[in-house]
């Protein structure tokens, strides 16, 4: 099928490379030869391959996720992949591997929970796959508040077991990924006692099904929670014990540890076995960019080949993209996918060099990083989910079909707000961070960090520094409005903490009565630790690309930058960071800055270079033939293979013949 011309005339009016962006977004132009030969190793394949999954019924559906789950395995055996290889084939098709809780949580849980003599017999077992896991952590009573956990382990010293049960009906377990029907073995979360002494939040290994029949072991009673949204195939369940008994050393005993006599003893900080969640964390913003570059690859590409209506009165038919209205559904995603790019390579290397330092046992950078990968966990899905939103909504009709390839996308990151804690909650643990950060400050000690421009008095009267035009557009100056603006939206929510707490209300009840202006404070930091990672990417991921290209990814972050203002204008007029009249410059300039963006948007979205047979989508192929696309796609769908269903003979023809009756 040849190129649509209306897509062609795009790539060749760009004003860049597109393959030179892919290079930077890769690392190098090796890495982005070595990604395209395993994303063809796992796009080409049958088994992976997503192609037809809209037209399966769920059993069907969760039979080829084990089966994908396998053939990645295969594959990375056969090709010799790294983890990272693993994980970006894992990222591609998350929502369609039956076991991939088994690789993302069991695995690192028993790697962060374990001791050595641990890692020895259970791990080799987990990568071999002779056992399957999940990370039971969640009851149908609670899931953010940990230290609410109802099931119960407790130490029998007499026989040197733990006795597992689940006293009440709000201490099962639910929601488990792959627990329902996929999982041999836990990695169990529950409250240990020991001689009615509560221990706090503990893990456990335990054994589920027998590893030969599949069945549940005795006092274990598990299933399936029941149809969700979408990630149809990671059978999230449910899990009754019942005075079930383990030997003591499956207790995971890195960070806590039970001698045979039942001493309990602690080595580590404190909230160290909720480190497995932190890397979740981590695999969640990356996961957010890659849903926000598929939106917008998507949408992009069928925007500017989709022709609707005229500007001109009596032109010709104008593409849908050329609409100012349009380019705001669209632009901004593309600004965002940027911005997220640069600040998930950010968070993998501060994560892995903090683990490092952890691994050592040197916690001393925990509280940082806790508050970092769980702000930005929590922002990144909150705004790539609203992204994808309004970018199925720019499809029109199409956008509410299954066969465009975002709503899939959409559904299935609609998950993470709330898995692995729930946003409003990570939000206040920033919150409890800035409150912190702001103590420090207030002292005159210096804060140090991602926080460390708190440091800076803000001196009032307060300009904003935009003097020239040129200073619009000057991405330093803009990520300092933001930084001011955080600053000043912590100091009010301190304020007001601190009112409250001096009017006499308890500090518990003050934090309660301010957490609207807390999750505010803690939203702007994010905000500016995004745009700030945006612009550290600048002088040091995009330093190397030619100059036209490097200008484009710097409007990008300008666009961003302006963008953001515009959106939470309230928050900058109210904190006095910028004043009436700026901000209508700020709007006029991102207006023009958009336009910019427009002629190079699908070089841009190219540069993800996405392949089709990952995209998975009718509107989106890369050869713009999206009507030829969307009519393939409707003829294959197996309602359509038969003429006449035998709805028509059952109930059809009695109706039109008369004969039916109020019993059918
Ligand atoms: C090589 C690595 C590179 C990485 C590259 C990544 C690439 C990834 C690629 C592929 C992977 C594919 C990924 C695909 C992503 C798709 C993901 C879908 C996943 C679906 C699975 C979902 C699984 C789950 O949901 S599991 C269940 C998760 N549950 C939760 O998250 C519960 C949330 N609740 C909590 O975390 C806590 O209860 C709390 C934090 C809300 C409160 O805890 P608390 O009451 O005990 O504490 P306090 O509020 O009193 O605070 C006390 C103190 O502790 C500090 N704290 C809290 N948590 C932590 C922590 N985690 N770490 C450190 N410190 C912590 C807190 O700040 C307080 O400190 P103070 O000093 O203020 O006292
Ligand atoms: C698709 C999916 C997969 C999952 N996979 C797993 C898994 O593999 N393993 C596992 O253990 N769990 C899993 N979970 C469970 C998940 O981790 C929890 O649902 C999540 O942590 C939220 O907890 P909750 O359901 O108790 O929400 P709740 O805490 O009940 O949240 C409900 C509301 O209460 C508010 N709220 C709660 N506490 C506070 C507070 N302190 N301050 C202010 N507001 C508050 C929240 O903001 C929210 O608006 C999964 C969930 C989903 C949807």
């Amino acid at each position: 099928m040849s190129v649509n011309p209306d897509i062609q005339v795009e790539r060749d009016t760009a004003t860049f490379r597109s393959i030179d962006v892919t290079h930077m977004l890769d690392g190098s132009p090796e890495a982005t030869n070595q990604r395209r030969i395993r994303q063809k190793q796992i796009g080409d394949d049958p088994q992976i391959n997503r192609r037809n999954i809209i037209f399966m019924s769920h059993e069907e559906r969760y039979e080829a996720a084990i089966a994908r789950g396998l053939r990645i395995e295969q594959l990375k055996a056969e090709h010799d992949w790294d983890i990272m290889d693993e994980n970006n084939a894992i990222m591609w098709c998350f929502s369609d591997i039956a076991m991939f809780v088994h690789k993302v949580m069991f695995i690192p849980a028993i790697e962060r929970l374990g001791n050595k003599e641990q890692h020895d017999k259970w791990l080799p077992l987990a990568i071999d796959h002779k056992i399957l896991g999940t990370y039971a952590q969640t009851e149908l009573g609670h899931g953010t508040f940990l230290r609410g956990l109802e099931m119960e382990a407790r130490y029998d010293k007499s026989t040197e077991e733990f006795v597992i049960s689940t006293p009440k009906h709000s201490s099962m377990k639910w929601w488990p990924g792959s627990l329902g029907h996929s999982s041999s073995h836990a990695v169990l979360l529950a409250t240990l006692y020991i001689d009615d002494q509560n221990c706090g939040m503990q893990p456990f290994i335990v054994q589920l099904r027998d590893l030969n029949t599949w069945k549940p072991l005795p006092g274990v009673e598990v299933g399936g929670i029941g149809p969700k949204m979408a990630l149809a195939t990671t059978d999230n369940g449910f899990l009754v014990l019942n005075n079930v008994r383990i030997p003591r050393d499956q207790m995971l005993m890195k960070y806590a540890q039970v001698s045979k006599d039942g001493k309990f003893t602690k080595s580590g900080a404190a909230k160290a076995n909720y480190s497995t969640m932190m890397l979740v964390r981590v695999g969640i913003a990356h996961s957010c960019y890659f849903s926000l570059a598929v939106g917008a690859t998507i949408v992009t590409r069928y925007s500017a080949v989709r022709r609707q209506g005229e500007i001109k009165p009596g032109a010709p038919e104008v593409k849908i993209l050329d609409y100012q209205t349009q380019q705001l559904k669209v632009i901004p995603s593309i600004a965002t996918a940027y911005a997220f790019h640069f600040c998930k390579e950010h968070l993998k290397w501060y994560y892995i060099e903090t683990f490092q330092q952890i691994q050592q046992n040197d916690f001393s950078g925990l509280p940082e990083i806790h508050c970092v990968t769980s702000g930005l966990k929590a922002y990144m899905s909150d705004i790539a989910t609203a992204q994808l939103e309004t970018l199925r909504r720019a499809c029109g009709g199409n956008g509410y079909l299954l066969s465009n390839g975002i709503t899939n996308t959409y559904i299935q990151t609609l998950a993470l707000p709330t898995v692995e804690g729930e946003n409003t909650v990570l939000y206040l643990q920033v919150a409890r961070y800035l409150m912190k950060c702001l103590k420090v400050a207030a002292t005159g000690e210096a804060v140090k960090g991602s926080l460390s421009y708190m440091n800076e008095k803000i001196k009032t009267p307060y300009t904003s520094g935009l003097v020239t035009r040129e200073d619009y557009s000057n991405v330093k100056k803009l990520l300092k409005l933001y930084q001011n603006m955080t600053v000043r939206l912590t100091q009010k929510a301190g304020d007001h903490l601190n009112k409250l707490h001096v009017s006499g209300q308890p500090k518990y009840e003050a934090w309660n009565n301010t957490s609207v202006q807390l999750v505010n404070a803690a939203k702007a930091y994010c905000q500016t630790y995004v745009l700030g990672m945006n612009i550290e990417g600048l002088s040091t991921q995009a330093v190397d690309l030619p100059g036209d290209a490097l200008e484009v990814i710097h409007q990008l972050c300008v666009f961003y930058a302006l963008h953001g203002i515009t959106e939470q204008s309230g928050n900058f007029l109210e904190t006095g960071c910028i004043n009436i009249t700026e901000l209508h410059i700020i709007q006029q300039e991102a207006q023009e800055m958009m336009a910019k963006i427009r002629k190079n948007a699908v070089a841009l979205v190219d540069a993800f270079d996405i392949p089709d047979n990952l995209l998975n989508s009718t509107l989106g192929c890369y050869d713009g033939n999206a009507y030829q696309h969307l009519y393939d796609s409707a003829k294959s769908d197996p309602m359509n293979q038969k003429q006449v269903l035998p709805a028509f003979e059952k109930y059809i023809k009695p109706m039109l013949q008369g004969k039916h009756t109020s019993k059918l």
